[in-house]
């Protein structure tokens, strides 16, 4: 019933043009909302994601992956925009960061990647009338088909393959389809993609190869990022979990330890022993941050959880505060059920 108080759309942020992982992502997770109260915006780039988000006051949540990216010729880790984050923040309690921006949830999206073609090969008919290819897709892509490349290569020895970075598994559909019929190109020359199936049908495209991923099962993780709510103030971790596995309360933390104090690292870890909380995930990435004049510091992303309802989460926070050299917690948030459908394939 309308009661007259138009609600403005939620609107998400992902990794375009449509069709790409990204948008799949973000539409696993918000999907279960209709059209009407939800739009999804696609972004040129994962940092878009991040600044946009931060930026604009109309956009309300992002959806990235929490992998590779590509940004001026240069990889990135989406775990270096997180870093870059934390370590950019001027908002700090003592030694604890408050970014901008936190992680409100997780999503789990089956990679399976198609070779996708402009043209329809007539039957019997294959690469051979070619002596050029040039695939393009994501950079992330590469490392999941080295194995289908490398058997495409030997199958057709005599052709000249070329690899090309895009901004996205989508945008490489659009870009090899709109190469091959501009007519710029030497008829002896094919631009292919690897995307999805999703998006060879956005573009029309022609699946000549699915299933291509080295490894099947394959997965790639996602983050649901928003602005933290300042009128939460810090946020506190979530209350512990309920009592059944199925809602599991993941914790996503970065730091950066006091680099000389030996067993420093060791030291900050037993503090989730001593409050019976279970890591499951650690990462880390050098952040040259210079606090003390010296490089080579390591930024550490752990994830945890807790069994039990009682985690005394101030004691927490003090002993995390007084342990590490800076710390964020970007957010706490349910596991999503998509990790048990996943995690055995891996
Ligand atoms: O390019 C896309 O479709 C993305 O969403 C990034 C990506 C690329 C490859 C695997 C997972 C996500």
């Amino acid at each position: 019933m309308n009661d007259g108080v138009t609600k403005t759309k939620l609107k998400v942020l992902f990794l375009g043009p449509k069709g790409t992982y990204s948008h799949q992502a973000a539409l696993q997770h918000f999907g279960h909302l209709c059209d009407s109260s939800i739009y999804f915006v696609p972004t040129r780039s994962i940092p878009q994601c991040f600044d946009d988000l931060e930026k604009d006051t109309s956009v309300n949540y992002s959806s990235c992956p929490l992998r590779v990216i590509l940004l001026m010729d240069k990889w990135f880790f989406s775990y270096a925009l997180l870093r870059d984050q934390m370590i950019q923040s001027k908002n700090k309690i003592h030694n604890r960061i408050i970014t901008p921006l936190e992680v409100v949830g997780e999503q789990y999206v089956s990679i399976s990647h198609c070779l996708i073609s402009p043209v329809t090969f007539p039957k019997g008919d294959n690469l051979s009338n070619y002596n050029h290819v040039k695939i393009y897709s994501h950079p992330q892509v590469w490392g999941q088909v080295s194995l289908y490349l490398t058997d495409l290569k030997a199958k057709y020895r005599h052709m000249k393959f070329e690899c090309i970075d895009t901004t996205s598994t989508s945008e490489a559909v659009r870009i090899a389809l709109e190469t091959q019929n501009n007519g710029t190109q030497d008829s002896k020359v094919l631009n292919l993609a690897i995307a999805s199936q999703t998006a060879a049908n956005l573009f029309n495209g022609v699946i000549i190869d699915n299933e291509i991923n080295d490894k099947k099962g394959n997965t790639t993780r996602f983050l649901v990022l928003q602005r933290r709510d300042s009128n939460k103030g810090t946020r506190l971790h979530k209350k512990g979990m309920e009592s059944d596995n199925a809602n599991l309360n993941i914790n996503f933390t970065t730091f950066t330890a006091r680099k000389d104090d030996p067993g420093s690292l060791v030291d900050i870890l037993m503090i989730l022993k001593s409050h019976s909380l279970n890591m499951c995930s650690i990462s880390s990435r050098p952040c040259n941050r210079g606090l003390d004049g010296r490089n080579w510091h390591y930024i550490f992303f752990i994830e945890y959880y807790n069994f039990s309802e009682h985690i005394d989460w101030e004691k927490f926070h003090e002993e995390f505060d007084k342990h590490c050299l800076e710390w964020c917690l970007w957010g706490s948030f349910p596991r999503n059920e998509r990790y048990y459908a996943h995690v055995d394939k891996q």
